[in-house]
């Protein structure tokens, strides 16, 4: 995703103004020597960058937030050679730029960068649409080399649709055949899938995020959640003139502003994942056809592209580990069948547009820290500031992770909890004391190890829902 910063590049091209920002962003990181010296010495350091100004404040605000709530001490801006920086997170991918290229050759093994050489092969919108993916991808022509072949192919079939894309463009359009330019050089034309899956007579899609972190042998971690967005208008009656109609672009509606979702997010405080798995379930269908599909396409992905990506790896002789964020979005057709669109490199972690979003950006940055060794123990007053803020938005446990998919519970049949055989674990039933002891067992989850629990009679209901849900929550 490119978001904005196309305008804050071209300024950049302005060698005054670009002398002058650098300047106002070392300015801006300067700490009081005393401070500094100690702070260099005492806390581990992350060195976070991007184009633009003010990262801090705006689309990289939250990772900035997130480091310094696991104790890290935060750089920003051009940096010395001999700085001793511990994570490096850049917005941009950092191997051939001269901002950072030389601090990663210097670089050890206990340094870590948020980016993997040859991760272009999955996050490149032409390489991914052209990599043989045997499932999940729809129909694609690279041109101009497939023009003739892809003629004659839409011919054979006039009632498809297609659109054309290329790595840079955004904004989609279904073109006719007329319309489209065949002589674009590195694009492709995709067909069109034409009978999306519907909620509320909206399109929608999936994003998920995941995380490399070795390539040989090769491991990849999937979120376990999505970010669900809706195109902003209705799809039927469909004009493929009015692009809100199918496309989901920055604009999205998002999933508290859906009716038929609204009382699951709102209501029973399900996270997005299980908001969509319990009205499909509602709806008599099967969400986990569309989960299984996701893990499916991702693993293809990876298994595709290694080859590629280690001819790369191996070729650039590093000595610091990576690791690197992506975010893949799909979309669903009516007959549950999982399609990619792309894979986004450094996905949109900013909240600016919408600020509910914010929990969940901070919940992948500490889920990505926490599986590669980063974070370190949240301290005291970090901790309690969290709390501070209320249960839906502590992101190192926020209610979402507490909540359960029971069919009844945005029911009329649990509207007033009275039925407790059926509602005892509804959310909206639950006892402020009972969240706290499901607040606390869930922390203590996360930092079981090998320990696994015994408990009482309600608790352990919870705990069989939970790991009806997850396997890692069953009990022994
Ligand atoms: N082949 C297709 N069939 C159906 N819908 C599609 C297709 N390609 C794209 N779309 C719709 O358009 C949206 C945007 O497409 P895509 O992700 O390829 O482009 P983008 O403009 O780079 O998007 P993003 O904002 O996610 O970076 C998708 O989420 C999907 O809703």
């Amino acid at each position: 995703t490119v978001f904005e910063l196309k305008s804050i590049q071209n300024q950049l091209t302005d060698p005054l103004q670009y002398c002058l920002q650098l300047a106002l962003q070392i300015q801006s990181t300067k700490v009081p020597q005393e401070l500094q010296q100690q702070s260099v010495q005492q806390l581990p350091i992350a060195w976070i960058d991007g184009p633009g100004e003010n990262l801090e404040a705006t689309y990289m605000k939250h990772i900035f937030e997130v480091f310094r709530l696991l104790g890290y001490h935060v750089i920003t801006g051009p940096q010395p050679l001999n700085v001793q920086w511990d994570v490096m997170w850049t917005h941009e991918f950092p191997f051939s730029n001269d901002l950072y290229r030389h601090q990663i050759h210097g670089a050890s093994p206990d340094q870590l960068i948020n980016h993997v050489p040859g991760s272009g092969f999955y996050t490149s919108k032409v390489a991914l649409a052209t990599a043989n993916i045997s499932i999940g991808v729809p129909q694609a022509f690279q041109l101009p080399y497939e023009k003739e072949k892809f003629i004659e192919f839409a011919k054979e079939n006039p009632d498809y649709l297609w659109v054309q894309k290329d790595n840079n463009h955004r904004n989609i359009e279904i073109k006719l055949l007329t319309e489209i330019d065949f002589e674009k050089p590195e694009s492709f034309v995709q067909r069109f899938v034409d009978n999306p899956l519907l909620i509320d007579n909206r399109k929608f899609d999936i994003g998920i995020y995941t995380v490399i972190t070795s390539l040989r042998p090769l491991k990849v971690y999937i979120l376990d959640e999505g970010l669900l967005r809706f195109c902003p208008e209705d799809y039927h009656p469909f004009d493929q003139k009015k692009v809100d109609k199918y496309v989901v672009g920055d604009d999205y509606t998002p999933i508290w502003e859906m009716f038929s979702l609204k009382s699951y997010y709102i209501g029973e405080r399900l996270n997005f994942k299980n908001s969509l798995n319990a009205y499909l379930k509602a709806q008599g269908k099967s969400p986990e056809m569309i989960w299984n599909q996701i893990r499916k396409i991702i693993a293809e992905v990876f298994y595709q592209q290694q080859e590629k990506m280690l001819t790369v790896f191996e070729s650039t002789t590093l000595g610091p580990r990576f690791f690197e964020l992506s975010r893949f979005d799909f979309i669903v057709d009516d007959e549950l069948n999982v399609y990619l669109m792309e894979a986004n490199m450094s996905p949109n972690l900013s909240s600016g547009h919408f600020k509910e979003n914010q929990i969940l950006y901070e919940q992948v940055l500490m889920n990505i820290f926490s599986l590669i060794g980063v974070e370190k123990h949240i301290k005291k007053n970090e901790m309690n500031y969290l709390k501070s803020r209320g249960g839906l938005w502590n992101s190192f446990i926020s209610d979402r992770d507490l909540s359960i998919s029971i069919p009844e519970c945005a029911t009329e049949i649990c509207s007033d909890c009275q039925n407790q055989e059926k509602c005892d674990l509804c959310t909206h039933c639950w006892s402020n004391d009972f969240l706290e002891i499901l607040r606390e067992i869930t922390r203590e989850h996360q930092f079981r190890r090998n320990m696994k629990t015994k408990e009482d009679e309600l608790l352990q209901k919870w705990l069989m829902k939970k790991c009806e849900e997850r396997i890692d929550w069953c009990p022994l």
